[in-house]
């Protein structure tokens, strides 16, 4: 799923929405439980998935497969309500590209949401992380057999999430008064959650949170040249590190408990966002 397939879907947006939508300042994919952002977006034309030209259907409960476009604090912007997980029998660039759907319309910067079980001892349900760094524990590329002229062949992971971003979603969370937390997402293939075996190892690597997405879209984004800034929302303790059994209608719960904090910092980060970035 490269450039060429991103262009139809971009067209096809670009013709649900009209000519004269402008550019979105971001792309946002909203993670399980946090779809409830998409519904703060004003004027928005939701296109459902299966409209989209090469979107398959999103099958995860708490992902409404919807793709908004629309304004999100007077900035249009893109919003996909759901995603495309590896556990439902996609491909690493199938996952990730809505991404490059993202790129195709304009977006200059993708923002990833997340649900994470919390490694680190002291994070409980709730909490929000903006993630710092990941690890790739899919053992899985979306740039794998990619010869896509306009991605970066061997792209630079140094710094995957922009310094610049991530120090303008402390500000909005300062502004908005969110406590927010920072450190690192691992992701994992999943649909399993994590034996407590499997947690101790994370911990020890260096792990905060662990979930089952996001690392294919981020890194497809910096092969793009787009910045690239998340945020997980930790909604249970991951395996072992609680007596609690582990449920997606836990963490959808969780997600929606803390939906309120999580859609006034995006929103404040957005309003903030530059028109060029
Ligand atoms: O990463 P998102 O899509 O937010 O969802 C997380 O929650 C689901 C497990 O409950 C998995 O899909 C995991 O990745
Ligand atoms: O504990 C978890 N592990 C993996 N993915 C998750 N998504 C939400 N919670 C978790």
């Amino acid at each position: 799923m490269g450039a060429g397939a991103a262009r139809v879907a971009a067209d096809y947006i670009r013709q649900r929405v009209g000519p004269a939508a402008p550019a979105p300042v971001c792309g946002i994919v909203l993670g399980s439980g946090l779809g409830g952002l998409a519904d703060r977006l004003v004027d928005a034309v939701r296109i459902p998935f299966s409209h989209v030209p090469g979107f398959p259907t999103a099958t995860v409960a708490g992902h409404a497969g919807q793709l908004l476009v629309g304004t999100l604090a007077d900035r249009p912007v893109v919003a996909l309500a759901g995603r495309f997980h590896m556990y439902e029998g996609h491909e690493a660039a199938l996952a990730a590209f809505p991404v490059r759907v993202l790129h195709a319309l304009g977006a200059p910067v993708y923002i990833a949401s997340n649900a994470a079980g919390g490694v680190r001892r002291t994070f409980s349900a709730g909490d929000l992380m903006l993630i710092a760094d990941h690890m790739n524990l899919m053992f899985r590329n979306p740039l794998i057999g990619s010869t896509e002229p306009g991605d970066e062949r061997f792209p630079d992971m140094s710094d995957p999430y922009d310094r610049d971003l991530r120090a303008r979603m402390r500000a909005a969370a300062q502004v908005v008064g969110v406590p927010l937390h920072e450190g690192v997402y691992c992701g994992l293939l999943g649909p399993t959650y994590e034996t407590p075996s499997e947690v101790r190892m994370l911990e020890r690597m260096g792990v905060d949170a662990v979930g089952m997405s996001t690392v294919p879209e981020v890194i497809v984004a910096r092969a793009l040249g787009m910045r690239a800034v998340a945020v997980s929302c930790i909604t249970n303790k991951a395996a072992g590190l609680s007596a609690e059994k582990l449920s997606h209608a836990e963490v959808m719960e969780a997600g929606k408990a803390v939906a309120g904090h999580f859609e006034a910092l995006i929103t404040e980060f957005v309003r903030q966002l530059p028109a060029a970035s």
